[in-house]
């Protein structure tokens, strides 16, 4: 089988800063992958970089084999790479719904003379997307927000709606930026359980960054600890959760049981 990402020597400066160093990574199909580090360690400008919203200093990053690095994020995007980010990316007065057929939009192949003689395939489309969007808002639990706007949800249900926005986009590989920033403890719960429903049911690859341990370790299959840019430590959860460097990095802040 071969690698899904592949991410190579990856290098990153802003002017005289190093924000990431010589940073490598591989994500199989079907895996989920957690990155984690303490604050300012370069969790988002890996993911910035591999998305495109950078182009890394030094490097090189494939998706199936194929160059991304120097791609514009949509075209990144439209090779199979949906994303969330840290701070909610929504649009505040469109309802949950209409997020969610948007994204469809982007894979649409009647165009605009189509939709405006209102073809059949045209008519055909817009219903599949229409299902399709139920389901996700279904899987998300947020089928009952479906006509709301998007501000009038609690934030929890904000953050699945974006989740579901970047699964309506039909990606191979699945970023989220800290997918339970600002949740109660009760939503981090639901929260895991959608996400491992997402997987199996998807069977798509996850890349995760987390500061909540518990969700982590949980979640992941390959854990990657990131200080100052450099990788200090990765493996499965267990091996992560009882690595000196790892818990001298985070100590004092996190509980990593
Ligand atoms: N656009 C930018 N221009 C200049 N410096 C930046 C930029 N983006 C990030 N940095 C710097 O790069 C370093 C890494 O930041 P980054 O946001 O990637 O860390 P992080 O691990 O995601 O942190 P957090 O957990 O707080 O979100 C920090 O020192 C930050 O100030």
């Amino acid at each position: 089988m071969s690698a899904l990402l592949n991410v190579n020597n990856m290098t990153h400066y802003f002017g005289g800063l190093r924000a990431v160093y010589d940073y490598n990574l591989t994500i199989e199909p079907g895996q989920i992958t957690g990155l984690i580090g303490p604050n300012g360690a370069g969790k988002t400008t890996v993911f910035n970089l591999i998305t495109g919203v950078y182009t890394p200093t030094k490097g090189s990053i494939t998706l199936e084999n194929e160059n991304i690095k120097g791609l514009e994020t949509n075209e990144i995007a439209a090779k199979g790479l949906g994303r969330t980010f840290q701070n909610l990316a929504l649009w505040r007065h469109m309802s949950v719904l209409d997020h969610i057929k948007m994204a469809h939009y982007s894979q649409l192949s009647y165009g605009l003379i189509g939709s405006f003689f209102n073809t059949r395939k045209c008519r055909q489309q817009e219903a599949r997307i229409e299902e399709n969007s139920y389901r996700l808002l279904e899987l998300f639990d947020i089928k009952q927000h479906a006509h709301q706007m998007v501000t009038n949800l609690p934030y929890g249900a904000q953050r699945r709606v974006e989740m579901a926005r970047a699964m309506a986009t039909n990606p191979k590989i699945l970023f989220l930026d800290e997918p339970t920033a600002g949740m109660t403890p009760d939503e981090l719960v639901q929260m895991i359980k959608i996400i491992q429903q997402v997987h199996r049911n998807f069977k798509i690859a996850i890349f995760l960054i987390e500061h909540r341990m518990k969700f982590v370790m949980e979640l992941c299959q390959h854990i990657q600890t990131l200080v100052f840019g450099e990788v200090i430590a990765q493996g499965p959860p267990e091996e992560i959760q009882n690595n000196p460097e790892v818990i001298e990095a985070y100590l004092g802040k996190e509980d990593l049981t």
